[in-house]
Order: structure tokens, then C-alpha cells, then sequence
């Protein structure tokens, strides 16, 4: 089957399909950047998507990799997670070969955005698919004459069965703050992270990378220059909070986020930030 990109409509907005090796695929909105799908050779899904999702800009789309920027979270005064969910990114760039297949996807400053943030910047988002490996880059230039500090996330929603089932590896010995919890700050004594109740927690400085097991679901999750984790299941009262999300939403997604959510990341007057997580299935 030969890889390529192809623009289509996804629940009636402009995306791209990438097609990749092997059979896997991915689908990528141009409303917010927002990678919507993963099927890795095998068939499977692998990114959860609310089906009460909504879909007309109004608010972000509950599912896939929402790009949060430059904001995370409520820790500020912007609008939760940022600026970009809902905005229309444009195409830059796409590219395939026998092994892969590539998006880029850019979007920056205007009058919203300055009226809200008084900050000139370009983002780009690269997505790649290989046979069984997705990677996002978030690329953030300043284009402006002063420096900027900004937080933000790849708030990747990974599908699973049963959460219930689900245990991350690979966060042992780091410091959590608790947003769940007052945001209190522990040490995690666990080598197993499992989730049995309402789970926000923001790890800081994980340089290891973190292997998800959930029924045969194996994925490893590795990422570079966000500092801190985010792991996130809202359970059931939280979820029957949102409107986007079905009853049993919960039971279906973990969130795990690279994210600078406790660490601002400085960015100097016409200088790059790189930020990347890479999910392969093992
Ligand atoms: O509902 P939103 O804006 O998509 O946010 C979802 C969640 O995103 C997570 O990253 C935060 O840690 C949570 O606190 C938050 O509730």
C-alpha cells in the first residue's frame, strides 16, 4: 500500500488522512492542530476520541492531541490550555516516503491572540506516522523583538479499554504536584501507576520515558523538551461534568501529556523552542 497524505473532511472540518507504512494511518484537523486518530498496522485505534465531541470551534474537541498554548491548564489568566485549540491552523508543509508519511501544520499571532497575550509567535506542529510509531514535534518561534515565557502540552488522549486495567511505568521516584489533590506535592513511591479515581497529576522533570500497559495494549510514551508529565482521567463524577464526553468516556482514555506545566519556558527574540513525544507501540 503506498503512504501519502490526502485531505479530507473529518466530521465536517478540513483535515489530512496520513497514510503510512504498513496499513497505519492518522487524521489530523486543521481546527486546532488536533490529531484525531492513530491505527497502527494491527487495525487498531489508538488515540480516544469523545463521541460528543464537538466539532464547530465553539470549544476544543474533546479527544486525540489537543495543542495547548500558551497556556496549561487554568495556571494563569488566559483561557484553559491557551489560545490555539480552536483556531484554524494552516498547512506548511507534507512529505512521504516507503517508511513514512508527514504533516506540518502552523499558526501565529494575530489581533485575538495580541488582545490576549502581547506576544508575536509562529507555532508548528509536525505529525509523522511510521509502522508503529507516531511522533509530534511543536516548534515555537518567537517572532517578535522581546523575549516571551509561555506553558503548554501535547495533551495526548491514549484509548484503552478499561483504565481500570491500565498501568504507567517509568515515573517512580519523580515529584508530583497533586491537582486533584489541593496541588500538593509528593514523591511517587510507586513503580506502577494505576488509576482507580480522579487522576491529575503533574509530574516535573521526567527524563525517562514511560511504558503503558493496559490489556495487550503495550505503548511506550518518550518525550523531549517538555519538562513535566500529565497524567489525567477525570473518572466518573468529573466526566458526567463534561459535556463533551459520554457517561463511560472515562473508562476509555488516559491522558499523557508532555507538558511544561509547572516550568515557564523562556523564548529569546527570534529564537526556536522544540518540544516532542513519541508514542510506539512495543
Ligand atoms: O477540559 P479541558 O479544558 O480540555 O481540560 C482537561 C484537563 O486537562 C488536563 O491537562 C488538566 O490537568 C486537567 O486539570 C483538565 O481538567
Amino acid at each position: 500500500m503506498k503512504t501519502g497524505i490526502e485531505d479530507i473532511e473529518f466530521h465536517g472540518i478540513p483535515a489530512l488522512r496520513l497514510l503510512g507504512p504498513q496499513g497505519s494511518s492518522a487524521v489530523i484537523s486543521k481546527l486546532g492542530a488536533q490529531v484525531l486518530s492513530w491505527i497502527t498496522p494491527d487495525g487498531r485505534e489508538r488515540l480516544y476520541l469523545s463521541d460528543k465531541a464537538v466539532f464547530d470551534g465553539s470549544v476544543a474537541i474533546r479527544g486525540g492531541v489537543p495543542v495547548c498554548f500558551p497556556q496549561f491548564s487554568d495556571r494563569g489568566d488566559l483561557p484553559k490550555h491557551g489560545l490555539v485549540r480552536t483556531r484554524v491552523w494552516s498547512e506548511s508543509a507534507r512529505r512521504s516516503g516507503d517508511d513514512y508519511a508527514l504533516v506540518t501544520l502552523e499558526t501565529g499571532d494575530d489581533d485575538t491572540t495580541r488582545a490576549l497575550w502581547p506576544h508575536a509567535f509562529r507555532l508548528e506542529l509536525t505529525a509523522m506516522i511510521e509502522a508503529d510509531r507516531l511522533d509530534l514535534e511543536l516548534c515555537v518561534v518567537n517572532t517578535g523583538t522581546a523575549a516571551f515565557e509561555f506553558t503548554g502540552a501535547l495533551h495526548t488522549y491514549v484509548r484503552v479499554v478499561q483504565v481500570e486495567d491500565a498501568a504507567l511505568e517509568g515515573l517512580y521516584g519523580h515529584d508530583y504536584r497533586d491537582a486533584a489533590n489541593g496541588n500538593r506535592v509528593v514523591n511517587e513511591s510507586g513503580t506502577e501507576l494505576a488509576v482507580d479515581s480522579e487522576t491529575d497529576r503533574v509530574y516535573r522533570r521526567v527524563r525517562r520515558p514511560q511504558l503503558l500497559r493496559a490489556g495487550n495494549l503495550s505503548l511506550g510514551i518518550q518525550q523531549q523538551g517538555f519538562p513535566d508529565v500529565v497524567v489525567w482521567n477525570p473518572w466518573v463524577e468529573k466526566c458526567a461534568a463534561l459535556a463533551d464526553m459520554p457517561a463511560d468516556g472515562w473508562r476509555h482514555m488516559l491522558c499523557i501529556e508532555a507538558a511544561a506545566a509547572d516550568d515557564r519556558q523562556e523564548v529569546a527574540a527570534g529564537d526556536e523552542w522544540y518540544g516532542r513525544q513519541t508514542l510506539v507501540v512495543v
